[in-house]
């Protein structure tokens, strides 16, 4: 569990995460999502003590990090910034810092064995490619037998296979009970992955929901239908869970909570002709755009503003 109250960090002018509130729980993988800039490093770094915050505090399983006797017992973090010895090999790597925090070396060849590793264990870690160095970086966070997991862009660069296995790597961690708390910029990814979704941009709080949520918020998955009889069919369609919006007098409706299938099949039941059926699905990237558009630091351009003269 992470709990964050009134979290702040200000660098000389910057304010790089602005009072954020939020509780990473248990037993699920929370997305910290933000375009470029937003705070997520730094948020992080404050989380595991590299980093003392300006005002408010953040605890890990109840203590701020620098109390816990055995911190990498309750948190695992896999940051940005590696601090590997390019000449090691990754199993003494491992070993080394098994070897300062009183971790068995049984534990050692657990964590090579869970990140796919052991070919190349004993391989120097300088030599390895941006998956072997990701892997490693896990491995490492998992030494302690961690409560809670925190990885700042874990799939940041990797292969469609390193992808995978990340997600599924997550996956499983969460449904061990372990607190999972994974950043990205990327929606689509986090989709993928992540229950539940905190949302910053420029250092403060946007979202704090789940992905379910996300899309209900954004609008939901709707199916336009039209008909002559959008009155009627407007009736035969109403339940438990469904929500039909369209102006009085014509033929289209919008409507949540029912497929394009079970609207058709209804439809044709009551003998009601239908002229259009089609189903809408919200992007979730377009949601976290319109979400964080105020919040991105630097926009790109993708069109070129032509001058006009004004007669
Ligand atoms: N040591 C520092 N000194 C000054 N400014 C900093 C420092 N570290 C971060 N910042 C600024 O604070 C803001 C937040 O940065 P941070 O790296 O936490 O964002 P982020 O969401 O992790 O971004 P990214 O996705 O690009 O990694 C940025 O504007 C950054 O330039």
């Amino acid at each position: 569990m992470i709990e964050a109250q009134q979290l702040t960090k200000r660098y000389g002018e910057k304010t790089a995460v602005d009072h954020l509130d939020f509780v990473v729980k248990p037993g699920t993988v929370t997305g910290f999502l933000g375009p470029n800039g937003a705070g997520k490093s730094t948020t992080m770094r404050m989380i595991v003590g590299l980093d003392a915050p300006t005002a408010g505090t953040v605890t890990v399983n109840g203590r701020h990090y620098a109390e816990h006797s055995a911190p990498l017992q309750e948190v695992g973090a896999l940051l940005e910034a590696k601090s590997i010895h390019p000449g090691r090999s990754a199993f003494d790597h491992l070993m080394a810092q098994a070897h300062t925090h009183g971790i068995p070396r049984r534990r050692v060849e657990e964590v090579v064995e869970l990140t796919g590793l052991q070919s190349v264990a004993k391989k120097r870690a300088g030599a390895f490619s941006l998956g072997m160095g990701q892997r490693l970086g896990i491995a490492a966070a998992l030494l302690g037998d961690p409560a809670t997991l925190m990885l700042d862009e874990p799939v940041n660069g990797l292969d469609p296979e390193g992808v995978l296995w990340i997600r599924n790597l997550l996956t499983q961690l969460a449904s061990e009970g372990r607190t999972v708390f994974v950043s990205s910029h990327l929606m689509s990814e986090m989709a993928l992955v992540a229950d539940h979704l905190i949302i910053v941009g420029r250092g403060r709080l946007l979202a704090d929901t789940t992905v379910q949520e996300l899309i209900r918020r954004a609008g939901g998955d709707s199916v336009t239908v039209a008909s002559d009889q959008a009155a009627r069919l407007r009736e035969v369609l109403s339940g438990p869970g469904v929500e039909i919006t369209g102006a009085v007098g014509t033929e289209e409706l919008q409507v949540t909570g029912l497929s394009a299938r079970a609207i058709g099949l209804k439809a044709a039941e009551h003998g009601i002709p239908l002229f259009e059926l089609s189903s809408r699905t919200v992007s979730l990237e377009q949601a976290f755009m319109d979400l964080t558009s105020d919040a991105v630091e630097y926009h790109g351009t993708t069109t070129v503003e032509t001058s006009r003269s004004v007669a």
